[in-house]
């Protein structure tokens, strides 16, 4: 099988600060994956640099077999932070642009998510609460049918029901064959959607495992996942 996502050492530098180092991740399709790290680990330096959107890093970055930076990112879908969009931009003139940028935008689909999360088309981006906000960002990047999808922290703000709902549906967005990067800092909540786990420490990947791997050891993922930062406290 092809790998969906292969990163072969892969090391990043800003303004002289070591920032990821000797990266090697290789995730196959159909997986939901899940990032996880400290705040500053690396998560959305990672993310930024799968997308094309942070560049000059070393190593290389292969999205559905392409390297090249524009082809990769007619492979994944990544909303970067609703970033170029003033305030007084209507979700509306969002919807156009990606409409006109995106080939595999589905209009249909947005719609279908938009009022799934309660979203109304005339809003502008500054009448959305930062709740309101993420569910746009997870409603544009669903919206595009494409083999890899980056959501980076996607439901700080979203209350506990209305998260609940969305983790819940998110399995139905995506393709059979596609796969899902999602980061945060708690995997409590998103692991019963999970394949896999991801951690960044210390710069790099500190483990890449299978929940079945994890769960086979009679572990819970939370109680895996903060096992990691414990065993370093004693
Ligand atoms: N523009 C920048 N210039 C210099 N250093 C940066 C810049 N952006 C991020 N960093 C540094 O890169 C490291 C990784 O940051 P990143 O935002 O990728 O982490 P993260 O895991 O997503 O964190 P969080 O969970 O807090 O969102 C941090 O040490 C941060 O200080």
């Amino acid at each position: 099988m092809e790998n969906l996502l292969q990163i072969k050492d892969l090391t990043y530098r800003k303004n002289q600060k070591s920032i990821l180092k000797n990266i090697n991740l290789t995730l196959q399709p159909g997986k939901i994956v899940a990032l996880l790290g400290e705040n500053g680990a690396g998560k959305t330096t990672l993310m930024r640099i799968i997308s094309s959107t942070a560049k000059n890093y070393h190593g290389s970055v292969y999205v559905a077999g392409r390297e090249k930076e524009a082809e990769r990112k007619a492979h994944l879908s990544f909303t970067d932070g609703l970033t170029g969009f003033t305030d007084s931009t209507r979700i509306s003139e969002i919807v156009k642009f990606y409409e006109v940028i995106y080939q595999d935008f589905d209009l249909e689909e947005f719609d279908q998510l938009r009022q799934f999360m309660r979203l109304d088309a005339s809003s502008r981006l500054a009448e959305l609460s930062k709740g309101m906000r993420e569910k746009l960002v997870i409603a544009l990047t669903f919206s595009r049918k494409t083999d890899l999808y980056l959501l980076d922290e996607p439901f700080s703000g979203i209350d506990a029901m209305a998260r609940k709902k969305i983790i819940s549906s998110i399995i139905l967005w995506k393709a059979e064959k596609a796969t899902i990067l999602i980061s945060d800092h708690f995997v409590n909540e998103i692991a019963s959607l999970l394949d896999e786990v991801v951690i960044i420490k210390d710069k790099t990947i500190y483990c890449h495992k299978s929940t079945e791997e994890i769960r086979a050891k009679n572990e819970s993922l939370e109680d895996y996942y903060e096992g990691l930062y414990e065993k370093e406290e004693e």
